[in-house]
């Protein structure tokens, strides 16, 4: 039996997944899994029992990875389940940037007593004039899950349109249109267009990536996307910039105090992955992962700690082992188990980056002593017997 909870509201068609095996909880204390969206938990105290934390979408700079690691939870995200509906965002964002569809919709809001509304509408239109995106060129900085979309889809809108991201997958290689100019150094990039769209997770050497400095390398009257994360931009520099002219519409999904309010500043509430889809999408992917944790030991799309997959857990007992990515420690444990008279059915060991992960297929249980031996080997963070 497993206990999960919730930190923000997660889609029903996902958590319905979950089978009778599986309890809601109302607190964190106990649960063997959490699901979270944006719930900040840098200052959570994670109870023992907590095995993983599925991230029911993209950005996981609200969990603290490191300690959850130290202490054997393994966290997970939903790898392009909400890319979509921040894809059709970012285009909306280019849209409302190039033409005053807001103002327009507030003129006729705010004319709603006018008789002669049709007629006067006629007048008032060329103040609410923009142009076209059709044939400007876009900046996409970050080419994977969304950056791809965005830049795949400007180019079917007439857009000439640059990628910057010097660890580009393979994967992501392959669904780029081939029509995408591959811009060698950011500074390029900002140069030489138009609309500049950033898609980067939020890391150390991400944060404050648009700054003063790169601002200043921009054309004059640029429109800058951040439908990433706030962080990402020097708000300071941009509010400047917006004041000065030199940006012409600042368009993010991060209403922070410095932005909220400034002219040409076009925010959204954090909307990007709020659609029915990405909600459904996320959830389905987060309780696919937590399960197959719990259930069978795999890890597939964590953060913390290695991709791993031995299948689905058969008869024979299956030990897991969190651990430091450091040597010998295979060595120790298979000791363990031959001292125990314990033959091994199948095995394997990743590791990523500090950190590592060994599944042990056993063809009889294990004993408790040695659940307890393998516990003490020094840098063994977590040990789970599935039966
Ligand atoms: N507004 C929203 O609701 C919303 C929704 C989903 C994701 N996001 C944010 O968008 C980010 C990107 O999401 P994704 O699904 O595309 O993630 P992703 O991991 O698929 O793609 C991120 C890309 O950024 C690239 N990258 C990393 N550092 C870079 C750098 N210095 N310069 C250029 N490229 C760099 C990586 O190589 C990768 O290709 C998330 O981390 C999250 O913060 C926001
Ligand atoms: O990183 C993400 O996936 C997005 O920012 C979406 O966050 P949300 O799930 O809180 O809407």
């Amino acid at each position: 039996m497993y206990k999960y909870h919730c930190l923000n509201p997660i889609a029903d068609i996902g958590l319905n997944n979950f089978t009778e095996d599986y309890t809601k909880i109302e607190t964190a204390e106990g649960a063997d899994a959490l699901l979270v969206r944006s719930a900040v938990m840098h200052d959570m105290e994670f109870d023992k029992n907590l095995k993983a934390i599925g991230r029911a979408g993209a950005g996981v700079n609200n969990i603290p990875l490191d300690t959850c690691a130290e202490q054997g939870i393994v966290v997970f995200n939903t790898p392009g389940a909400n890319a979509n509906g921040v894809k059709e965002l970012v285009i909306a964002g280019m849209l409302l940037a190039s033409r005053d569809i807001i103002g327009g919709i507030n003129w006729v809001q705010e004319n709603e007593e006018d008789g002669n509304i049709l007629k006067d509408a006629e007048k008032a239109k060329k103040q609410f004039a923009g142009c076209e995106i059709e044939g400007k060129k876009l900046g996409v900085i970050g080419l994977g899950a969304i950056g791809v979309l965005v830049a795949n889809a400007a180019v079917h809108l007439g857009m000439e349109v640059y990628g910057y991201d010097p660890y580009l997958s393979v994967d992501a290689a392959w669904r780029l249109s081939r029509n995408i100019h591959h811009a060698k150094t950011v500074d390029e990039l900002y140069k030489d267009c138009d609309y500049i769209t950033i898609h980067v997770p939020a890391m150390d050497s991400t944060k404050g990536m648009i700054d003063k400095n790169a601002i200043g390398l921009m054309k004059d009257g640029v429109v800058i996307l951040n439908y990433a994360r706030n962080v990402l931009v020097d708000e300071e520099a941009v509010v400047d910039a917006l004041v000065s002219g030199h940006v012409k519409n600042y368009v993010t999904d991060f209403p922070t105090p410095i932005v909220a309010g400034v002219k040409g500043a076009i925010i959204t509430p954090h909307l990007g992955a709020s659609t029915e889809e990405s909600e459904d999408n996320c959830a389905k992917m987060a309780v696919a992962e937590v399960r197959n944790y719990l259930e069978n030991g795999n890890i597939q799309h964590s953060v913390n700690y290695p991709d791993c997959d031995m299948g689905v857990k058969g008869e024979n007992t299956r030990i897991t082992l969190l651990h430091h990515n450091v040597p010998n420690m295979i060595g120790q444990f298979t000791k363990i188990l031959a001292d125990d008279n314990m033959n091994i059915a199948d095995m394997t060991n990743k590791s990523k980056g500090e950190y590592a992960y060994t599944m042990i297929d056993i063809d009889s249980d294990v004993t408790d002593s040695v659940i307890e031996d393998l516990t003490k080997v020094k840098d063994v963070l977590r040990v789970r017997v599935i039966r």
